[in-house]
């Protein structure tokens, strides 16, 4: 991608949740994996790659934890104040990138530390040919079934067409602004930014993305975070090496 012709892109990066289903004793996005927060490994992730200029961090309004990380000190990032819920805060975020004038808008889960420069490559690269906004996603790989309301199988769902929705997702800023507003003003269930593309009827692309790209959510998932980073490092030192 040639790096003068392309424009120029911002994260924003909701990090104002409290982490309940971690119990955690403080918010799952300040745990530590290595010597960094998990907060900064997702940031570090994003900044590596070359059109990505700024990261709006949208934090909780209790949050205690951000001015002892390294990120306040970063050139590149900025905050707001997050919300109530998840799309509150990616909302907060989005009017700042509008303010600064970004045309198209990256959102990515500050809980997702694991996902690779390649991935939010190749996610720019199709959004911009195909001019149309998209996410990345994988296909599900087990098989899936339909719970009935006792918890039993209802039934087994045909798992060719089910995809598990993934961060980093990219719209043109003020589309995905106008279709959260619009959804959030009919009380529309907002959990992703297509979903509000959803409610708008616009389409979305589905980027084929690593699965290992996971969002920390329960406690098992910081060792399997923390094995999947170093593995990454592993491969890209190997790569040198060969
Ligand atoms: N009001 C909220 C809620 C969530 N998030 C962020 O959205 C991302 C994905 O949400 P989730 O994994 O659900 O995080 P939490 O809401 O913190 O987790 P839980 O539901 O277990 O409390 C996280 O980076 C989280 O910090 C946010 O910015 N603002
Ligand atoms: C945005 C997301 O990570 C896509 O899978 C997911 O919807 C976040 O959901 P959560 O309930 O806020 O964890």
């Amino acid at each position: 991608m040639n790096k003068h012709r392309s424009p120029r892109f911002a994260v924003v990066v909701p990090a104002a949740g409290v982490g309940k289903r971690m119990k955690s004793a403080c918010p799952k996005q300040y745990l530590k994996i290595a010597d960094k927060t998990v907060l900064e490994h997702t940031v570090d992730r994003l900044l590596k790659h070359p059109l990505i200029d700024k990261v709006i961090i949208a934090l909780g309004q209790h949050d205690e934890y951000f001015n002892s990380t390294s990120l306040p000190q970063n050139k590149h990032v900025e905050t707001v104040l997050g919300g109530q819920e998840r799309v509150d805060s990616v909302l907060a975020g989005l009017h700042k990138l509008a303010e600064l004038n970004f045309e198209w808008a990256i959102v990515h889960d500050a809980a997702r530390p694991c996902v690779s420069v390649e991935d939010i490559n190749q996610l720019i690269k199709r959004c911009l040919s195909a001019k149309q906004g998209g996410l990345l996603a994988y296909q599900a790989k087990d098989t899936i079934k339909r719970a009935s309301s006792t918890q039993e199988v209802e039934s087994t769902v045909d798992r060719s067409v089910l995809w598990h929705a993934l961060t980093p997702q990219m719209y043109q800023t003020t589309l995905l602004i106008n279709a959260i507003e619009q959804g959030l003003k009919q009380n529309y269930v907002i959990t992703d930014e297509s979903s509000a593309i959803e409610f708008i009827e616009q389409p979305s692309l589905l980027v084929e993305g690593a699965s290992d790209n996971i969002k920390i959510t329960r406690p098992e998932d910081l060792a399997l975070a923390t094995f999947i980073l170093s593995n990454q490092q592993t491969m890209k030192q190997e790569e040198v090496c060969e």
